[in-house]
């Protein structure tokens, strides 16, 4: 037997819809409830937090629905289910994914549809969620995120759809798991994610922003969020990782300040590179690292851990991620 706690945090799946729009009110035993017959060999326990759509949440939040999987894993529960809303699961499931080195299954869904719509997807998505949680080809494959079917692993999974039921993709890497029936089948086996020890018990993470690249974007926002108390910044950038002249120079300054800036792309899919003069490479250059294929939301999350860890050069340590090396193996400095 499988202990499975379900943590209900809010979002569609637990929303009902009225006259001054949706709004989370159902509890997680309701949406246990809803999935009809549970998977054989689990026992299900609940446990709700919040009521919130996800966009609600803040990185204090973030740190609190940690805490919550951290003792349900304490108390011995073999995986967590939490329910949430889509609208930042993929940032929520990258952050567990950052902090948690446990085998145990951390399984993250929610729906599309409220529960009180006719076709509702977040039972189907709940069951999946529940019997990919209580089952063994999950273990070891960090946070997951159980959508329509698929579970994928949390570093390079994106909201894909802003109403659809297949509102999730990864892409470039695709799902790990696909759940058909009940029955979880393996699909991939991804090499896991190192992690980052950031104390749960932070009121918030540090301040980190996402700046975006569009024709005639300059320094404004690079040098307001440092004004703010931005420990870094992170570049949604063009194309493969570009910038126009005047951003360039707020990133070298920004750099030459101690400030940590992380290049992403405002695309979709792929990686970014240095590849062009006065561009990419000239990001490169004045010092800023390149996110790989990690979304602009995730590479910010990456940069704000990486600067909660105590008396590590957040730098180092995202380098060292990025290159799949384990950051505590780095100096400190
Ligand atoms: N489908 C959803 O759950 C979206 C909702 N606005 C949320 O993130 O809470």
């Amino acid at each position: 037997m499988r202990r499975i706690q379900v943590v209900a945090t809010g979002g569609t799946i637990a929303s009902r819809s009225g006259a001054e729009g949706r709004r989370a009110t159902v509890l997680a035993k309701e949406l246990v409830a809803s999935v009809g017959p549970l998977p054989e060999h689990a026992e299900v326990g609940t446990r709700d937090v919040v009521t919130r759509g996800s966009y609600a949440f803040d990185t204090g939040d973030l740190l609190a629905l940690a805490r919550e999987v951290r003792s349900t894993l304490d108390d011995g529960a073999d995986g967590v289910v939490m329910t949430h809303g889509t609208d930042t699961m993929e940032e929520t499931a990258f952050l567990f994914d950052l902090l948690f080195d446990d085998p145990r299954p951390i399984v993250l869904t929610g729906a599309q549809r409220p529960f009180d719509d006719r076709a509702a997807d977040g039972p189907a998505n709940l069951g999946d969620a529940l019997a990919v949680a209580a089952d063994d080809a999950a273990r070891g494959l960090g946070a997951l995120l159980v959508f329509d079917g698929f579970a994928f692993p949390a570093r390079g999974v994106r909201k894909s759809e802003t109403m659809s039921a297949h509102a999730f993709a990864a892409p470039g890497r695709g799902p790990a798991l696909r759940v058909a029936d009940g029955r979880v089948v393996p699909l991939a086996r991804p090499a896991p994610s190192p992690r980052l020890p950031v104390d749960l018990n932070l009121p918030r993470l540090p301040r980190v922003d996402v700046v975006p690249v569009y024709p005639g974007a300059d320094g404004l926002f690079v040098r307001a969020s440092l004004e703010a108390g931005a420990a870094g910044v992170v570049v949604a950038a063009a194309g493969a990782g570009n910038a126009g002249p005047e951003l360039v120079e707020a990133v070298a300054e920004a750099v030459a300040a101690g400030h940590p800036v992380l290049i992403s792309s405002r695309v979709h899919s792929g990686p970014v590179a240095p590849l062009y003069a006065g561009g990419g490479a000239e990001l490169r250059r004045v010092g800023a690292l390149f996110a790989d294929d990690l979304s602009p939301w995730q590479a910010r999350l990456l940069l704000a851990a990486a600067s909660a860890v105590p008396d590590r050069s957040p730098r180092e340590l995202v380098r060292a991620w990025l290159a799949g090396r384990d950051p505590l193996a780095t100096p400190g400095d």
